[in-house]
């Protein structure tokens, strides 16, 4: 493994059996992602897109295959090594949002924090970089509200806010925009971006070709596959990059 690679995948399969049928979900899935990269994951509905991402970060149990996370293979670690992982090193933005509905918008922020020894602090300085990154995001003014007091784009906000806490080593979304407007859209793709920027890389799944565009990288999956990937050139314009990945993506029947 080449020492900028922060995760490595071998020949992932992910099979789930419903009423005694297989479902082959992945197959043989091989893939390498750099250290600071960002790298999104498009494909058909039910191609396997989240199933990728719940399984290499960790949060499902793989079939077959090897994943490793920053040198370690993930299907050698015991349960209480690979929650520690996830909470230390990895940050995930979800479509459910698994915020806790009792808590305010800063407590659920500073949560993963409050849970972890990976930073010895106090509460109080926990709460302090909670703010930061809440000023950094520009959704201080709703520390105190409950989930249920906030726009989609603030929420979505917050859940960058609260995977970014522990400092992560790469950050997993899946369709971080997918519920947000244009507008809002392009403020999380901003944030994502500048924090990618910063050396965190990323791994996003996305049905939409102008976010994909502001990656690195582009997998392309069908059926379970890694069909093909498409690198992104920064040093063109935007207007360019997304041009140049939407005529890629409908040569792979987009
Ligand atoms: N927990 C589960 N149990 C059983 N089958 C599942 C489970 N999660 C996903 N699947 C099946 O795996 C396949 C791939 O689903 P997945 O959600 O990974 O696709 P996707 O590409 O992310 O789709 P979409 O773009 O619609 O979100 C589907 O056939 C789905 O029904």
């Amino acid at each position: 493994m080449s020492s900028n690679t922060i995760l490595e995948v071998k020949d992932l399969c992910k099979t789930y059996i419903i009423n005694k049928r297989q479902n082959n979900v992945l197959r043989n899935v091989n893939f390498k992602v750099s250290e600071g990269e960002m790298v999104a994951v498009m494909g058909p509905s039910g191609s396997g897109k989240s199933t990728l991402l719940y399984t290499v970060s960790g949060m499902d149990k793989m079939t077959a295959g090897d994943v490793k996370f920053c040198g370690r293979e993930l299907s050698k670690l015991r349960e209480n090594e690979l929650s520690k992982m996830r909470l230390d090193d990895m940050g995930f933005i979800f479509q459910q949002m698994y915020m806790m509905k009792n808590l305010s918008i800063l407590d659920n922020i500073i949560l993963p924090a409050v849970k972890s020894d990976k930073k010895k602090e106090s509460r109080r300085d926990t709460l302090k970089r909670g703010q930061e990154l809440m000023r950094k995001l520009g959704i201080i003014e709703i520390s105190d509200n409950d989930i249920n007091e906030v726009s989609g784009g603030q929420l979505q906000r917050a859940c960058i806010c609260r995977s970014m806490i522990n400092e992560p080593r790469m950050i997993f979304a899946d369709e971080p925009t997918g519920a947000l407007n244009r507008t809002s859209s392009d403020e999380v793709m901003d944030e994502l971006e500048k924090l990618n920027k910063e050396g965190t890389s990323i791994m996003l799944v996305t049905h939409d070709a102008k976010v994909a565009a502001k990656c690195s990288r582009v997998l392309y999956i069908v059926d379970g596959n890694i069909n093909g990937e498409y690198n992104i050139d920064k040093g063109l314009s935007l207007r360019d990059r997304e041009r140049g990945l939407n005529n890629w993506l409908m040569e792979m029947g987009w």
